[in-house]
């Protein structure tokens, strides 16, 4: 059924879902005991006429996780008010033509933050100690044949480098400053509310750091933000974890850099062509890789339908969302 709107459910707000077909149904099952629910991928109608069909009533549009949301699909929708995510990136959504149109935005607000930065640390961690690689040193049988392991190296004392010292970016600062770290970071504007040295430039950043954490969102601005200059500021042993999107590194020079040893290692959660992944990744024992999972445990999903579930209910009863991205 496209449109669930049978008599009983007449009564409910409509909203329309926009989503992949690999999505699993688990949040519209959530959705559907409050709103009615128009899925274009339950009808055989082909998207945009589907979409043109009920262009006059959508004014609530929900986007499963990744899902990309165009300007031409939006353009389909002239009532549509509001566009809730579930995602803490937005760069799938054309927020350009949503902040045209005056239509507001939501993400995942705070439902990801600390997984993800969890993530982020064991990324690093695994990287600086090689506990994958020690892992498969074991399984290999090269423990038994050549003995001693390659030392790791110690996490506490590190410069550490925040790139993006949002939800996400504090959070990872918070867990490192337990560790002994010493936090530095770079974003668009100084925080007041913060102690930790801001660098305006993150090339700034990196001379003055061992590792980056890249937490920020992908914009225009920020694509290749972490390039070949920024990468050889950090220098030969540093490292650089990725948990925001990989157009934020510019991955062939990450590639070129850590296949000549100008960097010392790289934990990566997130790349530029999902899901492949550069074969050349894979033979470097400096590399950790992990499938874009960052955010991914059963209470942060939890979290984040609750937090969906409420956006939409706060708009349909015209109270302030929760968690509104600001387009600037
Ligand atoms: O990458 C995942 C997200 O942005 O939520």
């Amino acid at each position: 059924m496209a449109d669930q709107a049978g008599s009983e459910t007449n009564h409910l707000p409509l909203i329309l879902v926009h989503r992949l077909p690999s999505f699993d149904l688990a949040l519209t099952n959530i959705l559907q005991t409050h709103f009615r629910i128009l899925d274009p991928l339950h009808s055989s109608q082909p998207l945009d006429s589907f979409l043109t069909s009920h262009a006059q009533s959508v004014r609530a549009l929900i986007v499963y996780a990744l899902s990309p949301l165009t300007a031409d699909t939006i353009r389909l929708l002239p009532s549509l008010e509001v566009v809730v995510g579930t995602s803490a990136g937005v760069d799938h959504i054309d927020i350009s033509e949503c902040r045209n149109r005056g239509i507001t935005v939501t993400n995942a607000g705070d439902a990801f933050a600390e997984d993800v930065a969890d993530c982020a640390v064991a990324l690093l961690i695994d990287v600086l100690r090689r506990v994958s690689a020690g892992d498969r040193y074991v399984r290999s049988g090269l423990w038994r044949l050549r003995g001693e392991y390659t030392l790791g190296s110690k996490l506490g004392g590190k410069r550490v480098g925040i790139v993006g010292l949002g939800r996400i970016g504090s959070q990872v600062a918070q867990r490192l400053m337990a560790f002994g770290c010493i936090i530095a970071y770079n974003s668009r504007k100084k925080k007041s509310s913060v102690q930790y040295p801001y660098y305006a430039k993150v090339c700034d950043l990196a001379t003055n750091s061992d590792i980056l954490m890249v937490c920020c969102s992908l914009t225009s601005e920020t694509h290749h933000l972490i390039n070949k200059e920024v990468m050889k500021a950090l220098g030969k042993e540093g490292v650089i974890v990725n948990v925001g999107r990989g157009g934020l590194v510019d991955e062939q020079e990450l590639i070129q850099l850590l296949t000549r040893e100008e960097i010392g290692g790289a934990g990566l959660d997130v790349f530029e062509e999902e899901p492949d992944v550069p074969g050349e990744l894979f033979a470097l024992d400096n590399v950790v890789l992990s499938p874009h999972k960052a955010v991914l445990t059963p209470e942060s999903i939890e979290a984040v339908f609750q937090l969906s579930l409420a956006n939409l209910k706060c708009f349909f009863s015209n109270e302030p969302l929760r968690s509104v991205v600001q387009q600037e």
